[in-house]
């Protein structure tokens, strides 16, 4: 059976990073005999270049036919001018929001070997393993309206509108709760309930979803609380839920805790399990074109599609060996270098996981 990936490199360090998840993909493609077909289309600032539009409709077209994408990174100060509705993070949302690709999970594990990269000690990291679930097609960076407009007297309001309604709120707990279910059984919703309406409804959905899970123990937090206790004791969740800024900052925070937010890869799924696949970093213009950013996110998170959109655990799991292996043959890129390891460029961090696979 033939399945179609689509590759969406995009900007900055896309490309290069996007490069070598494709070679190790297409080597486990062979070796497992997936039937994988690759295919290659334009988003974000290299899409406006090329065509005026961050999300052309053939990369849409493309994208709603494919069986699972896998998206580098968008924006860049070259872009940072135009009007919002037209920057390269429009493609990136608009392919989140046109396949519904509500669920974001982003697990923040360290590996053993990178203990003495990450920001807090050993002691406090080591055996980290928490998923974070952020709500992706909601929120704040979605809601209506939005805008910036001139008040009385000729002041100038920026405004934005966080909305959630109960459908989005219910399905999003779904994955959740059915996720920490596989894992402990702990899960910790966070929001901001003590100011905002919308997060109170979101604590209420929660708590009445709790009862449909019994063998889950649910517990609530404050956000700002939440970005304090993952850098004083990370060890004490385990799948956390939460709306999509929050998300999106919590994660970049757990990123650091693996060591890098080179190391995190992300799903964006939909319900039909249809998905995008991602670092959870973006386009790193001040590294971009240096062959020095780190490819394990974007190899992990095409580990990531094998697994949840292809169904096809024993080639991810490959994938995943063969990064262990090559963290214990202590190569590191520049972002996790440490004392006593060899430093290696972008490449050669993609041509060692080939190796090793
Ligand atoms: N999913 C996406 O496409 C995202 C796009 N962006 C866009 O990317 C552009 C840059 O945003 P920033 O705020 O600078 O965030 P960023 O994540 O691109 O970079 C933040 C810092 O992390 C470093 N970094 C990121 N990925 C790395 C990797 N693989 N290896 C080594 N170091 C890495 C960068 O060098 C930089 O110092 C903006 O236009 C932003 O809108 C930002 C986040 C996500
Ligand atoms: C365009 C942004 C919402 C991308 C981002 O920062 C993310 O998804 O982590
Ligand atoms: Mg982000």
């Amino acid at each position: 059976m033939s399945r179609s990936v689509l590759m969406l490199p995009g900007d900055g360090i896309g490309p290069e990073i996007v490069a070598e998840a494709e070679k190790v993909l297409k080597k486990v493609n062979e070796q497992f005999e997936l039937g994988l077909q690759f295919d290659h289309g334009l988003v974000g600032g290299a899409a406006i270049d090329e065509t005026g539009e961050p999300l052309p409709g053939k990369t849409l077209d493309r994208a709603e036919k494919s069986d699972a994408i896998l998206l580098g990174a968008v924006g860049g100060p070259k872009w940072d001018k135009l009007e919002m509705a037209k920057r390269p993070e429009k493609g990136l949302l608009g392919l989140r929001s046109n396949l519904k690709l509500f669920a974001n999970l982003r697990p923040a594990i360290l590996y053993p070997q990178l203990a003495s990269a990450s920001s807090l000690k050993p002691e406090v990291v080591s055996g980290l393993d928490i998923m974070i679930v952020r709500e992706l097609t909601g929120g704040i960076y979605f809601g209506q309206p939005r805008g910036v407009r001139k008040l009385e007297g000729g002041e100038r309001q920026g405004y934005n509108t966080y909305v959630y309604s109960e459908s989005e709120i219910r399905r999003i707990g779904r994955v959740a709760f059915e996720a920490a279910q596989q894992r402990s059984g702990k899960l910790c919703s966070v929001d901001k309930a003590n100011v905002l309406e919308v997060t109170v409804l979101w604590r209420e959905i929660m708590d009445d979803l709790a009862k449909e899970y019994p063998d889950v123990e649910l517990s609530h937090m404050y956000v700002d609380n939440a970005a304090m206790q993952l850098v004083r004791a990370p060890k004490q969740f385990d799948v956390i839920v939460t709306g999509n800024m929050f998300g999106d900052i919590l994660s970049d925070e757990a990123a650091m805790l693996t060591g890098s937010i080179g190391m995190l890869p992300s799903a964006s799924l939909n319900s039909e399990k249809q998905g995008m696949y991602e670092p959870c970093h973006g386009s790193a213009p001040d590294i971009a074109g240096q062959g020095i950013a780190n490819p394990l996110a974007t190899i992990l998170s095409g580990a990531m599609m094998l697994r949840y959109s292809l169904g096809e655990e024993k080639a991810a799991e490959a994938i995943e060996a063969a990064v262990s292996k090559v963290l214990d043959q202590g190569l590191r890129t520049a972002d996790i270098m440490s004392e006593g390891a060899k430093q290696v460029s972008t490449r050669e961090m993609g041509d060692a996981v080939l190796a090793a696979l």
